[in-house]
């Protein structure tokens, strides 16, 4: 694309700033930001088809921009004009992007992989141990003024030594995973859809995910959400289970059948969950409220001022005031 040097060339903002205002300022230097009006998908299509975005090449968008433009699909690439070629997601998982529909209107995505996957990895840390200690039966019980959650006294829980943990999706954030886990002895299985090379194996097994299903005490889920991994695990995968087990998850809610996930709990297949995502955030199952058993985390696997550096030196300037939602606060690592 060819621009002359005293114009500017033309961003869209899907979603608001809160954090990385240095960053936006040093973008105006070089770019015109155009901004959104419309505050639902149709508002937004006819924005678009209104030719308020003409110009636009690239299009900066945060997770929670989903509220105003649901999925960017076929439909909205259709309604932006020609001139946009690139479309930077906010995020590790991009599956809020029809990654296939902008390939065919030749419109290059980038994600934000790697900065997300220590902070990441601790909160399903974090979330393993909660899970198996059945910490959240304490926590509760005791802000209500009960000393060890219930009456009858917490029950007795499991301690991760010895345990096999296993991963579904060992990328990024489940090898950060696997190197929190040996700190604690657990035996780490693996199943991805290619087997890793040893250095990235790092011990842990290969293993079919059958075989996963079955030999796991802790499973923790760490794959991309997509057509294939869409309630991955539902109630048949929950039956090839070990009685017991426990269920981890920080990749996407979806990835789970949630309905599956409640009644395998109370039927006690599944003994305990943490979970960081969920299948219809900002709502969350009643059936996994109402259980003190599971561990739940408003989407904050990413929410540290290390993943998001800029904050440090915008800390100043921060207010919770400005941090709209929880999910991001604002565009993730900005
Ligand atoms: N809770 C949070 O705040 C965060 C959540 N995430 C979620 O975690 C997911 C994983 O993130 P990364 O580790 O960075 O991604 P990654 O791409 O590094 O790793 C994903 C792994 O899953 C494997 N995989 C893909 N499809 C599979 C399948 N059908 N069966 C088995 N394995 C499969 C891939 O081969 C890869 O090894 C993201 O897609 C995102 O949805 C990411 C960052 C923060
Ligand atoms: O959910 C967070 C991400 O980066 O993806």
């Amino acid at each position: 694309m060819e621009f002359s040097s005293s114009e500017k060339k033309k961003v869209l903002l899907l979603g608001q700033v809160n954090h990385a205002y240095e960053e936006l300022k040093s973008l105006e230097d070089i770019a015109e930001i155009v901004k959104v009006t419309a505050t639902n998908r149709d508002d937004f299509i006819k924005e678009a088809k209104s030719g308020a975005f003409n110009g636009v090449f690239a299009a900066y968008r945060t997770f929670v921009s989903f509220d105003i433009t649901g999925k960017i699909d076929n439909e909205i690439l259709e309604a932006l004009p020609k001139s946009f070629k690139f479309l930077c997601h906010v995020g590790a998982g991009y599956d809020q992007i029809d990654v296939h529909a902008c390939t065919t209107h030749s419109i290059r995505v980038s994600n934000v992989p790697t900065a997300v996957d220590n902070a990441t990895a601790d909160v399903n840390m974090f979330l393993i141990l909660g899970a198996l200690r059945g910490f959240n039966i304490g926590m509760t019980g005791l802000r209500k003024g009960e000393w060890h959650g219930r009456a009858a006294g917490a029950p007795l829980a499991h301690d991760p030594e010895g345990k096999t943990l296993g991963i579904l999706g060992m990328g990024g954030i489940g090898r950060a995973l696997k190197k929190r886990t040996d700190a604690f002895d657990m035996k780490v299985i693996y199943h991805n859809r290619n087997q890793l090379p040893p250095h990235l194996e790092a011990g842990a097994r290969y293993v079919s995910f059958d075989e996963l299903l079955a030999q796991s005490d802790v499973i923790s889920l760490n794959l991309p959400l997509n057509a294939h991994t869409k309630h991955i695990i539902s109630t048949k995968e929950f039956e090839k289970m070990k009685d017991g087990v426990v269920i981890v998850n920080t990749a996407r809610g979806p990835i789970i059948d949630e309905d599956a996930l409640v009644k395998a709990l109370d039927s006690g297949k599944v003994r305990s969950a943490g979970l960081d995502v969920f299948e219809n955030e900002p709502k969350v199952h009643p059936g996994l409220l109402a259980n003190d058993a599971v561990m739940l985390i408003p989407h904050m696997g990413t929410h540290t001022y290390e993943v998001k550096p800029i904050l440090v030196q915008a800390k100043n300037n921060l207010t919770d005031e400005k941090t709209d939602r929880n999910c991001y606060g604002d565009l993730g690592y900005g």
